[in-house]
């Protein structure tokens, strides 16, 4: 196929790939200088109007869907001879296929692979879709300049869950596919994603993929030492019967979770580190236009420990942030409903997940922080309930601030919880804070307190 000179506003720089149903160009959006991936429907299919529409209904999934997860689209158009091509964002870092044929990955790094992944299909599900065809190629990677991140891509098999109850065409891919879609008329649901994510998982931790249903030989078997709570929630994702696999990518994830944070994890990094996001999100810098946010080198709580100074010019507040909870900020979160009704404004928040803060059932890591005017009582102040139990409560002071935090070392299974209100010695002004971590750390609570500053 010879090389367009662009498309639309997009010039053309090189063909990335062919697929059963269209190209993929990579090309330059001159006026905004970024690189974008083109998909351009292939002729033979661009007259059949099925096929075209499930072209347009993967574009319109993955616009509506908008996830940091799933691959963007920015825009779709029509060529002059009746093409229809989407816009979407070039992952210039290949595929999950490529990084598992490159070599065995740390079991660390596949299970963060596998839980971004998932949390991509759990966006799917929630949005009411189906992927049908999650396999390592069809999970894209694209650098920032702070690492990598993952995109679900290829919704081209995409199906309504609606939809999927009725008759459904076989389709999918081989190995990856649960059994029911193999079956011409078969109803699915969303487990039939849950097993592809059984299958991936497979690949991930063992470097090949599982063989035919029923699967019998568990992960552990080709890569000993694995935790035994791994090998039962791969081989219960792949299970034939699908209920006995987890309900949805949601708990499927959930699990993979969990597993990467039990404390003997084989191969374990050290504790803060295994919550490591080897990038930040685009959210991340997108708030940087807002945020002051610089890599500070310091050794806190462990050797190595990178802080990120994060700096909110409307709360006059700078907070530094272990470097590997920085992962998503926000500058005008919405305090939890006991600190907003205590007069706190909205504050800033930097951590691995910043949908889920509020929420302690799920585990989400780092630090908020906002400014309560005035000098109100600091038991007023702070949240101290958001776990269950009594708090520890611990007095702190030192040349800076005088307060008090209050402490829960496991909260919902969820690791450790702090609520802090300090403020420094003759100001009428509370910093309230929440640290969230995997373990609990007193000497990192310390710290961070130490660090903030009013500006
Ligand atoms: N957003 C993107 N950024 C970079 N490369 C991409 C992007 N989307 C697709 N590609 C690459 O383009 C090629 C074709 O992709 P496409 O989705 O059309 O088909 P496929 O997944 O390879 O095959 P099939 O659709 O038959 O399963 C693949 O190599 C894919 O990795």
């Amino acid at each position: 196929m010879s090389q367009p000179e662009a498309f639309g506003r997009y010039r053309v720089i090189r063909r990335l790939g062919s697929g059963s149903f269209a190209t993929v160009w990579l090309a330059q959006d001159d006026l905004l200088k970024y690189p974008v991936a083109i998909k351009v429907l292939a002729e033979n299919w661009a007259h059949q109007m099925d096929i075209q529409h499930r072209f347009l209904e993967e574009a319109r999934i993955l616009r509506q869907t908008d996830s940091t997860w799933l691959v963007a689209v920015h825009d779709v158009d029509v060529l002059a001879d009746g093409r229809p091509y989407m816009v979407m964002t070039y992952a210039d870092q290949g595929s999950v296929a490529d990084l598992i044929h490159r070599g065995q990955l740390p079991l660390d790094e596949a299970l963060r692979l596998l839980t971004e992944i998932g949390q991509g299909i759990t966006v799917l599900h929630g949005h009411g879709t189906i992927h049908r065809d999650i396999k390592p190629s069809n999970v894209l990677l694209q650098s920032s300049p702070v690492g990598q991140r993952v995109l679900v891509a290829d919704l081209g098999f995409a199906k309504a869950i609606d939809e999927a109850s009725g008759f459904t065409a076989a389709a999918g891919t081989p190995g990856y596919m649960s059994p029911e879609q193999s079956i011409p008329g078969g109803d699915l649901d969303v487990r039939s994603d849950v097993y592809s994510l059984g299958a991936v998982a497979y690949e991930l931790i063992t470097g090949r993929p599982p063989s035919r249903p029923p699967v019998k030989v568990a992960p552990g078997r080709i890569r000993p030492g694995l935790p035994p709570a791994l090998d039962e929630l791969i081989l219960a994702a792949l299970s034939v019967d699908r209920e006995s696999r987890p309900a949805d990518a949601k708990t499927f994830t959930d699990r993979v979770r969990a597993i990467r944070m039990a404390p003997h994890l084989p191969e374990a990094v050290p504790w803060w580190q295994r919550y490591r996001m080897p990038w930040q999100r685009a959210g991340a810098l997108t708030a940087a236009c807002v945020l002051m946010a610089a890599a500070v080198s310091a050794s806190l709580g462990a050797p190595g420990m990178s802080l990120t100074s994060v700096r909110n010019a409307t709360q006059e507040i700078r907070v530094d942030v272990p470097s590997v909870w920085a992962r998503e900020f926000h500058t005008d979160h919405e305090a939890r409903e006991s600190v907003a009704e205590a007069g706190a404004a909205p504050g800033l928040l930097a951590a691995t997940d910043t949908d889920e803060w509020h929420s302690t059932d799920v585990p989400a890591y780092g630090v908020y922080a906002t400014v309560v005017p005035g000098a109100p009582g600091l038991s007023s102040v702070a949240d101290t309930q958001p776990c269950e139990g009594q708090p520890e409560e611990r007095a702190i002071s030192n040349d800076d601030w005088e307060g008090t935090a209050w402490e829960w070392r496991e909260c919902h299974d969820n690791g450790a919880f702090t609520s802090v209100a300090v403020h420094p010695p003759g100001t009428p002004k509370t910093v309230y804070l929440e640290i969230r971590q995997p373990d609990y750390r007193p000497d990192v609570v310390d710290e961070i307190i130490d660090r903030v500053e009013l500006l």
